[in-house]
This record gives structure tokens, C-alpha cells and sequence, in this order.
């Protein structure tokens, strides 16, 4: 397998802008530089027991460690970012957090965005110490953007607010799961006949549309699964938003949606759409990853430039 403890690339397109500037530019802009340079694969980093044993490495804090190292430096320049999957970190307590921040370090260090999988949501003031954990700048865990469960109210997110504005931060709203299960509970509807779903993607896009300032592309994203049929969930995908909603796309691959009809699922919000595939990319052991991740990345690619 290859060794990766140093990594020797940077990203071209960005070798010409310093780290306070980087950090400077909203989620949203560094997202629309991702899809600006054709790039719209979410890697996966979800380290299954099968998984590690398939890459021939234990199932433990040190295996998951080198998995998520290996998928940060085969997506280099290839993804437009990362996402750990926390539950696959956890279920080694201390030491799984210690391997999840060696591989966010990683990731920083090549620049490479990271989306922390972690569906936090609880009420606004213990919501809030959520929002800090993740995405406070020099926090151990900081990532770029976390996923959150808004099921307690959207409101409840407000705690995140002030790292999005000021501090170039994401999150992704469940909005429309690729679980079977979560059917009923998204296409509820309210006393106005809108499903939750398509109330959670009204709140990112009014959010968006009040604080993007210049930027094309919103800091507050939605999950809508890439295996559903999102006119049930009662989401028109027909028109394209102002500034673009950044869409959360998990579903592709294992799950059994194809990239080749991103364009059907997404219609006119396929340009910023993140197909998110994890165990599709890391299945078939460690030795290939890289071209596994590349020929993935080509897939999506090609299918949204024959929509456009
Ligand atoms: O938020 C997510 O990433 C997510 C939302 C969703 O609706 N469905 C979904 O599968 N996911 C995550 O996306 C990943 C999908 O993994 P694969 O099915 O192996 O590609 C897992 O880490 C899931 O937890």
C-alpha cells in the first residue's frame, strides 16, 4: 500500500492565494471554485469493519486512520472534498477521535474541504456547543461543514450561524434522506400542504439568498438523496435558485443510484450538486483507490456536462 505520512501536492488553482484568504472566502465560494474547476465527487470516508479487513488493515483506530489518510491524498485535486463519516471513528472512543482529527489534519493541510457527517441537532444552547465542536476555527475537530438533523426546528441551527458568516462554514440540512425509512416522516406535510422536506430546502434558501453577498453558490446546503423521486418529497427541481443551493447527494453507488442520471434526479439544481458515494469508491481494497476515486469523478463530470 502507499505510504502517505507526507503529502507533496497541493491543489494548482489555488497555489496562487495564501491561507488568510482561503479562510477568508465563504463555504459557498469555495464550493463555486470547486465546480468552476469540473469537480463535484463527495469521497466518502466511512472505515466498515468489511472494509478494513478487505484493505487487508485491523478494525481499529489505527486501520480507520490510515483508510481516511489514504482517501485525503487520492482526492487531492480529483474531489471536490471529503466526508468522514464520525459513527465509523467513534466506535473506537478516544482513540477513534484522535485517528478522525489526524485525518482532518491531512485534509487541511491539502487543502482539501471537508464535509464531518456527523447529523448533529438538539436543542439551540446545547446545538450551539455542537457548532463549536465542529466548526470553531482551531477547534480539534474543525471541519469546513457538518451535516445536521434540523427535526427540533431550523431554528435550532442558529448557533452554527456565526461560523458560516465569519468564518467560511457549511452545513448540510437533512432535507430529503436516501433511507427508505424516511419516507413518512419527510413528506409530512404542514397545514400550508408543504412537506418538511421542501421546508427545510425554503429555510437554506432564504438563508442563502439574505447573507450570500457575491457568492454564486449558498453556505447552507441540503441532503436529498440521490435514490429518491424528489417531486414526491414535494421539491421542485426544475428551476435553477439564486444563489445556487448546494445539494448533499448520497445515494450513488452502493445505494443503487447511478451518476448517470444525476441530471434526471437533479434537474435544474444539478449544478451544485456533491455525489457523495463511499462504499463504491473504497470497496476492492486500498491499491486502486486512486483510480477508483479518478474514474468515479470522470462519471460525474461527464454527466453534468451533457446537461449543460
Ligand atoms: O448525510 C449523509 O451523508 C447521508 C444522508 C443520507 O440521506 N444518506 C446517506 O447515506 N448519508 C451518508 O452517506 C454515506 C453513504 O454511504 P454509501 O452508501 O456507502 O455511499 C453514509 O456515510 C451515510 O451515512
Amino acid at each position: 500500500m502507499r505510504q502517505i505520512d507526507r503529502l507533496p501536492y497541493r491543489r494548482q488553482f489555488r497555489s496562487d492565494v495564501s491561507a488568510d484568504e482561503v479562510s477568508a472566502q465563504s463555504f459557498g465560494a469555495r464550493l463555486a471554485a470547486e465546480f468552476a474547476a469540473g469537480r463535484h465527487l463527495c469521497a466518502g470516508i466511512d472505515p466498515h469493519r468489511e472494509l478494513l479487513v478487505d484493505w487487508g488493515l485491523e478494525d481499529s483506530a489505527d486501520g480507520a486512520e490510515r483508510m481516511g489518510r489514504e482517501v485525503v491524498a487520492a482526492a487531492v485535486g480529483v474531489a471536490a472534498c471529503v466526508k468522514p463519516q464520525i459513527s465509523f471513528f467513534e466506535r473506537f472512543g478516544s482513540a477513534g477521535f484522535v485517528a478522525l482529527e489526524r485525518v482532518l489534519a491531512d485534509a487541511r493541510a491539502a487543502e482539501v474541504l471537508v464535509i464531518g457527517d456527523v447529523k448533529r441537532g438538539d436543542i439551540g444552547s446545547t446545538f450551539s456547543a455542537y457548532a463549536e465542536a465542529w466548526l470553531a476555527p482551531g477547534s480539534p475537530l474543525e471541519v469546513d461543514a457538518m451535516t445536521v438533523a434540523p427535526y427540533m426546528g431550523f431554528e435550532t441551527l442558529k448557533g452554527a450561524f456565526p461560523f458560516v458568516r465569519e468564518h467560511g462554514k457549511g452545513m448540510f440540512v437533512l432535507a430529503a434522506t436516501s433511507n427508505p425509512e424516511a419516507r413518512p416522516v419527510q413528506t409530512a406535510t404542514s397545514e400550508q400542504g408543504v412537506t418538511l422536506a421542501q421546508t427545510m430546502v425554503s429555510h437554506a434558501n432564504a438563508w442563502n439568498a439574505r447573507e450570500h453577498g457575491s457568492d454564486s453558490v449558498g453556505s447552507i446546503g441540503v441532503v436529498l438523496g440521490a435514490t429518491l423521486n424528489l417531486q414526491e418529497f414535494g421539491i421542485d427541481v426544475s428551476r435553477r435558485v439564486e444563489p445556487s443551493l448546494p445539494v448533499l447527494a448520497p445515494g450513488f453507488g452502493h445505494q443503487g443510484a447511478r451518476v448517470e442520471d444525476i441530471a434526471k434526479i437533479y434537474g435544474g439544481i444539478g449544478d451544485a450538486v456533491l455525489a457523495s458515494e463511499s462504499r463504491s469508491i473504497l470497496a476492492g481494497g486500498g491499491e486502486h483507490l486512486a483510480a477508483r476515486i479518478q474514474h468515479r469523478a470522470n462519471l460525474i463530470t461527464q454527466a453534468l456536462e451533457e446537461t449543460r
